[in-house]
């Protein structure tokens, strides 16, 4: 069995942090989001791992993942460029997979038993999630337990059960997408394509996760996730050098970082060759690599790498790679993108 890791889309509602990188490599708790994807399926026995390329900066991920020996994977690179929907980027596995398969949208985080879903029978298997807002996801109508009915970004109410990023196909799905024609978004949807095999007499399972997962599409996803995994995963591991600090629980501190005269309270992550000073490092925050922390305090917030923070006190922030602030009031929540620098 092999399983496709989607990195394309255009990434639009987080665009102000995905000028120089796909989504799908943004780092929450110390990995990018399709890292923490990536070992849920190697953990799950999967070896075999296909990842769709987008059009934004796709070498980076290429660069990052390799040849995928370094995570303990096999790592096959299918260019999709242009983003044409899912079930366009699903269709250009064909020739590359047995006949079942797993598709994982490499921004979604759905800590689930891979190894339980990928058991499944019918022609293909979904996973689905009860939601407050499922006018943003797809969803599925379910009777007994068959899946009737599939709508994509519904308008309506027709259901709460919102499809999460991952889904179980069998080879049946192929023709069902050679089919398909552009939705209203102008994309050729999965949805649709699954539609397209219950249409045809085919039997859909599904499968229900109750408990925490996320779609990491918005600034707010992404604090969520960071601090979800935090909470989960973080250990207390310090490599980094410690001067007259407190170290506080379960802390990460990369090789080549310096904490000095500053409080670290976990769960935090603090990434290669970053410097604290001065600062207060509070719960579920994690830090990049080689950034610089003076005179500040944070909060439940994500920087990202190659970030200077001078005098600043925030919460509920999310800062792209290559930015500097500096001077802000009491616990302000900032999302500034990429390559920025602020003076509050
Ligand atoms: C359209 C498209 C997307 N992608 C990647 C980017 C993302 O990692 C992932 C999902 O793309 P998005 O455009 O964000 O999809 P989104 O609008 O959130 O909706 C999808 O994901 C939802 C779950 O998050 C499902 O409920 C929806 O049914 C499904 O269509 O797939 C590709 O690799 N190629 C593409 O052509």
């Amino acid at each position: 069995m092999e399983a496709v890791i989607l990195h394309g889309g255009q990434g639009t509602r987080l665009r102000p942090l995905t000028h120089t990188g796909p989504k799908q490599l943004i780092r929450v708790a110390g990995k990018p989001v399709s890292q923490w994807v990536l070992e849920q399926i190697r953990d799950a026995g999967i070896r075999d791992v296909i990842i769709i390329l987008g059009d934004n900066n796709p070498s980076r991920v290429v660069e990052y993942y390799g040849d995928g020996s370094r995570f303990g994977i096999k790592i096959t690179y299918v260019y999709q460029g242009k983003a044409r929907g899912l079930a366009d980027a699903v269709y250009r596995v064909k020739d590359l997979v047995s006949d079942k398969f797993i598709v994982y949208l490499g921004d979604n985080i759905v800590p689930y038993d891979l190894s339980k879903f990928s058991k499944f029978n019918s022609s293909a298997s979904i996973l689905l999630a009860k939601v407050d807002n499922p006018n943003r996801f797809g969803v599925a109508v379910i009777r007994g337990n068959k899946v009737v009915k599939l709508i994509e970004k519904p308008k309506e109410f027709i259901s709460d059960l919102a499809l999460v990023g991952v889904y179980g196909f069998t080879k049946e799905i192929f023709e069902v997408i050679e089919s398909l024609r552009p939705s209203w978004r102008g994309e050729l949807e999965i949805t649709d394509a699954i539609q397209g095999l219950i249409d045809r007499g085919k039997e859909v399972e599904f499968q229900i996760v109750d408990g925490w997962w996320k779609d990491t599409g918005t600034p707010k996803d992404i604090l969520e996730a960071n601090s979800f995994l935090l909470d989960r995963y973080a250990i207390r591991s310090i490599n980094g050098e410690i001067k007259d600090s407190s170290i506080d629980g379960r802390v990460m501190i990369e090789a080549d970082s310096v904490i000095e005269n500053s409080i670290i309270r976990g769960p935090v992550y603090i990434g290669y060759g970053s410097k604290v000073k001065n600062s207060y490092i509070g719960p579920f925050t994690s830090i990049g690599h080689n950034c610089t922390v003076e005179n500040s305090e944070i909060e439940y917030s994500v920087i990202l790498d190659n970030v200077r923070l001078r005098g600043v006190s925030i919460m509920d922030s999310l800062i792209g790679n290559n930015s500097i602030v500096e001077k802000g009031g009491k616990w302000q929540k900032l999302i500034i993108g990429e390559n920025s620098s602020v003076i509050l």
